[in-house]
């Protein structure tokens, strides 16, 4: 039944102005296993779109596509503007300090030491970093390590960020710290977002659409728009309309 129903979807799935990522029946497999069939999505520029699928579901897999470290098998898959991508872990060297590290992708593609370090540095009061700048990933909290690792992301990533679940190790307070922060800065550096969680209540709080995907193999079975909360996404959390998106998406999986 689901199958049918995304066949009946039109390969250009929504989103409005201009198309930054853009997938259209996309498939992969590993062997025998199919891990992804005909997804298709749209990201638009400034959008925040969550990609929301049980554990298996190929969500990783999708990014490693985007990113280009793997081909797809099926389908077409199309760019437009440099990515950075943030995997789940944060992936700090712990013997590189903390500017250090959120440098180095700069460094690596050729920027100089000087001029890297001026980029992050005006940026590390919006990340919560200011005199931390000199210690290592060992002495921050889990909080500061992901907000390190964001900075590193964003400076390197040019328009789009893929964010492959970066609050999944974190504690239920300090996630929803990060949540409203990752919407501020969001909001002041007009970042284009493609977000991976399997927490449903994550996705509605921080995304305008959300694609759920079904497991073994990873369809898309539902593209949400989340249209309540608009104003301050924050707010999202107090609507009745939260559950009620939550108890859907819940029938989706
Ligand atoms: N390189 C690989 N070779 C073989 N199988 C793989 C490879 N990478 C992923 N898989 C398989 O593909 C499926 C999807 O994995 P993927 O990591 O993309 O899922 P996910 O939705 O990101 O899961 P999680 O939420 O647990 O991170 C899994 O069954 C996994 O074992």
């Amino acid at each position: 039944m689901a199958m049918q129903k995304v066949q009946e979807k039109p390969a250009t799935a929504s989103c409005e102005g201009e198309v930054l990522i853009a997938l259209d029946r996309v498939g992969k497999r590993f062997g025998e296993t199919e891990v992804l069939r005909d997804v298709s999505l749209r990201v638009g520029r400034g959008e925040f779109v969550s990609i929301l699928g049980p554990s298996g579901s190929g969500k990783s897999t999708l990014f490693n596509m985007i990113t280009g470290l793997l081909p797809a098998d099926q389908g077409e898959l199309k760019v437009n503007g440099e990515i950075g991508y943030m995997q789940q872990k944060d992936l700090l060297l712990p013997w590189k300090t903390v500017m250090d590290n959120i440098t180095l992708p700069l460094r690596l593609k050729g920027t100089n030491k000087k001029l890297a370090r001026e980029r992050a540095d005006a940026l590390i009061d919006r990340v919560g970093l200011r005199g931390y700048e000199d210690r290592y990933p060992g002495q921050l909290s889990g909080g500061m390590k992901q907000r390190a690792s964001f900075l590193r992301t964003f400076l390197a990533s040019g328009e789009i960020m893929l964010l492959d679940e970066p609050f999944g190790a974190l504690d239920s307070m300090t996630k929803s710290a990060m949540q409203t922060w990752l919407l501020e800065v969001q909001e002041a550096f007009g970042a284009t977002i493609l977000f991976i969680t399997h927490d449903i209540e994550e996705a509605i709080l921080l995304s305008d659409r959300i694609y759920v995907l079904s497991s073994r193999p990873g369809v898309v079975k539902e593209e949400l728009t989340v249209g309540f909360g608009l104003g301050d996404k924050r707010e999202r959390l107090l609507d009745p309309q939260l559950l009620r998106m939550k108890e859907a998406i819940k029938r989706l999986l």
